[in-house]
């Protein structure tokens, strides 16, 4: 699918907590954008204000100055357009899986029909067709974070926004998750901005890598990953076996050990 226009732009967005002598600065003047139907991937050392800007994104905090639009328009708030997926799981135990996908459809006023047959289809994705009638506390962490990709996607977002969405799960099922955000993509064209801070997590799933450096928070760099350009990849194995991978994750990892160095001083 060609990359068509731009659908999200920071503009330069500064972000600082508190007052006066207990200012934190999180985000200096981050500009960037997202094209329509891109993965784009937050990716910096701990601090550099990844989740503070993808928050702002969600419209859950204001910047202090600049702006984000959304198609023009400007966020200034929570919306249904821009879906988010935090690390932990958030289902609602009393709601089976199925009915969990269907609840921001219902209130969001779908009718019956429409959301059982988008909650179906949304499920089928994430592979839970057969656990649709289960309760979240007989599911693993995996499933249950498969769960809430599914519900944010049955409300039809503009935007999909994930904040280390694997970031609480074993390594094994991250790549299988990994591998089943791809293959969401590839069917859905879904555009994503991701927070990251795991170097090959972020080169196997980008189109484009957004890169903070910390204290503050600033764009270091904008990182297009050209050796995988026209390559569709469906497993971890695949990626570190393409020419220019290893460049790739070394130059990465030389921009991370830089980028973070202030707080290594520090600890
Ligand atoms: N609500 C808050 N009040 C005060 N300071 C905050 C708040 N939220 C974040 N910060 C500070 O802003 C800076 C950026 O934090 P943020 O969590 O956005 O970074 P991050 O890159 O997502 O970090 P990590 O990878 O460790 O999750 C940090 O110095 C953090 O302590």
């Amino acid at each position: 699918m060609p990359l068509d226009d731009t659908i999200l732009t920071a503009h330069n967005v500064c972000k600082t907590f508190g007052g006066n002598h207990r200012a934190v600065e999180a985000l200096r003047d981050v500009t960037f954008s997202v094209e329509r139907n891109e993965l784009c991937v937050l990716l910096g050392p701990s601090g550099c204000g990844k989740s503070t800007l993808l928050n702002i994104v969600a419209g859950l905090e204001e910047p202090t100055s600049g702006m984000v639009q959304l198609d023009g328009r400007e966020v200034l708030g929570p919306a249904r357009e821009r879906g988010m997926v935090f690390q932990s799981y958030t289902s609602f135990p009393w709601l089976t899986v199925i009915q969990n996908v269907e609840y921001g459809m219902k209130l969001n006023g779908v009718p019956k029909e429409e959301r059982r047959a988008r909650a179906e289809k949304f499920l089928n994705l994430v592979h839970l067709t057969q656990f649709r009638d289960a309760y979240p506390k007989t599911l693993s962490g995996g499933m249950k974070q498969r769960v809430a990709i599914a519900r944010t996607l049955a409300n039809q977002p503009e935007i999909l926004l994930m904040d280390e969405p694997f970031g609480a799960l074993d390594a094994e099922t991250r790549w299988h998750m990994q591998e089943m955000l791809l293959e969401i993509v590839e069917t859905t064209h879904t555009t994503i901005l991701l927070v990251t801070h795991d170097i090959q997590e972020a080169i196997f799933l980008a189109d484009k890598i957004v890169f903070l450096s910390a204290n503050p928070g600033q764009l270091k760099t904008i990182l297009n990953l050209d050796f995988k350009k026209g390559v569709d990849l469906h497993s971890k194995e695949e990626l570190i076996a393409l020419p220019g991978y290893p460049e790739c994750e070394r130059e990465i990892t030389a921009l991370m050990r830089s980028a973070a160095g202030q707080n290594q001083d520090e600890m």
